[in-house]
């Protein structure tokens, strides 16, 4: 039987009165998918991408699982970055990997993170992987297709560096969610992440944002950031593409040290915090309590909330609430955005700006730091305060009513230069 002839038969129409032309068809997304795991449900799936391997990819990767993971969510990384496996190392896991009738069981992290890199099923790990691209890209479609997952909340993909063969198919075999490009001052930053963002227009896949890696260090005596790298680039890039920056890393002894010593689940820092929040809110799994539960359960689809912000130039939350010269308002009827304007002040205080919030009838100022006092008229005066938000305003605000954000009846003292270090008896943000 002809090949022709078999693949005929198998359409279920009648040929004879069907007018499409069959050869022609294109196919589709979903035609080059492959199936999960049958006894595994995975809710979302972000792949974390760089235009070129050494940017730390792998490092960014685990930490956001990590960051997940402490949020409470079911979390798992599927490593196709095949032949620079670094994922287990980040967690410590040295095992290899075990199966049973239903699928090969992933390593488990302390935490409870799963983990499929190819390291689990080397000999040893100092293994290289000489492979062929279609044998990498099948091996990744294995880990999709045959690792018993069971149920993850999200899955995050430590895709292979660049934009070439291999990657392109991993982007085609799963069902891809969102995309967060990792890049580095060093690099090429426009071509490289111009790459990765056409990439994924073409693969219809949307981009979380850019984040930078190896951004910055910080002195250890002033606190003064120091661009080693020359000046970044990412904020161009990120509003040519229209793409928000959802970290900028700095170069950080403790990061080496947490991946060198294989504890990344205790590294402690908050530098991809607005990354978390963006996927959880972006992508959301579960219900959370929405700000409109917190108005007024009555009238909840008529209520109408204003919401200022305090911004900066690049739209990101202005830090000292009392020198604000500019606020985004956002005005929400029950879950939809109504209008979003700007509100200019002279910043000359911050008596002056609670008056013109109450004259403006805000409900709701985010901002970052905020002492006590003009907490106070504040809270007086009926506005809800939800201070030390960091990171673009638009993003915040919808963490906010999305109920990742709360507000808060303390001051917040990131408004002061402290080195970092906690608010002391002298500072007079609480009184
Ligand atoms: N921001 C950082 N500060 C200090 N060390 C870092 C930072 N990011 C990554 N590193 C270190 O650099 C090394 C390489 O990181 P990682 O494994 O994530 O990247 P990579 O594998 O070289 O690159 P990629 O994953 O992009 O191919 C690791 O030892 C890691 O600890």
């Amino acid at each position: 039987m002809s090949e022709t002839f078999e693949s005929q038969s198998s359409c279920s129409s009648d040929c004879g009165s069907c007018s499409a032309n069959c050869s022609s068809r294109q196919p589709s997304k979903e035609d080059f998918l492959v199936p999960l795991n049958p006894y595994s449900k995975v809710k979302k799936v972000i792949g974390i991408v760089s235009g070129k391997g050494g940017v730390g990819k792998s490092f960014i990767t685990s930490y956001l699982s990590v960051l997940m993971n402490r949020k409470g969510y079911n979390t798992g990384i599927l490593d196709a970055d095949i032949t620079g496996p670094s994922i287990p190392k980040a967690f410590g896991i040295h095992s290899k990997a075990a199966g049973n009738e239903l699928g090969i069981l992933p390593a488990v992290t302390k935490n409870g993170i799963k983990v499929m890199s190819v390291n689990l099923l080397l000999e040893t790990e100092d293994t290289p992987v000489i492979w062929r691209g279609p044998v990498i890209a099948g091996t990744v479609k294995q880990f999709w297709s045959e690792v018993l997952w069971e149920d993850v909340d999200y899955m995050f993909v430590d895709m292979p560096p660049g934009t070439g063969d291999v990657p392109l198919t991993v982007f085609q075999s799963l069902p891809v969610d969102g995309l967060i490009i990792v890049t580095s001052p060093q690099e090429l930053v426009s071509m490289i992440v111009s790459k990765a963002v056409n990439m994924a227009n073409a693969m219809d896949i949307p981009i979380l944002g850019l984040i930078e890696n190896y951004s910055y260090i910080k002195c250890g005596n002033c606190g003064e950031k120091i661009s080693v790298f020359g000046t970044s680039h990412i904020d161009e890039i990120a509003n040519k593409y229209d793409l928000p920056v959802l970290g900028k890393v700095p170069i950080d002894p403790a990061i080496a040290a947490a991946i060198d010593g294989e504890k990344v689940e205790e590294l402690k820092g908050e530098w991809l915090d607005l990354a978390a929040e963006t996927i959880e809110i972006v992508h959301k799994v579960r219900e959370n309590t929405s700000v409109s539960e917190k108005i007024s359960a009555a009238d909840e689809k008529a209520a109408t909330i204003k919401i200022a912000v305090t911004v900066d130039e690049n739209n990101d939350v202005f830090q000292h609430f009392g020198k604000s010269d500019k606020f985004n308002l956002y005005e929400i009827r029950g879950e939809e955005l109504i209008s979003k304007t700007t509100l200019n002040s002279n910043g000359s205080g911050h008596s002056e700006l609670v008056t013109l919030l109450t004259d403006q009838k805000v409900n709701v100022l985010i901002c970052g730091g905020i002492g006590m006092g003009a907490m106070e008229g504040l809270m007086d005066a009926g506005i809800l305060v939800v201070p030390g938000a960091k990171g673009d305003a638009d993003v915040v605000t919808a963490a906010y009513l999305d109920g990742s954000l709360a507000e808060s009846t303390e001051p917040n003292c990131d408004h002061h230069d402290h080195n970092e270090e906690a608010c002391s008896s002298e500072c007079k943000c609480h009184e």
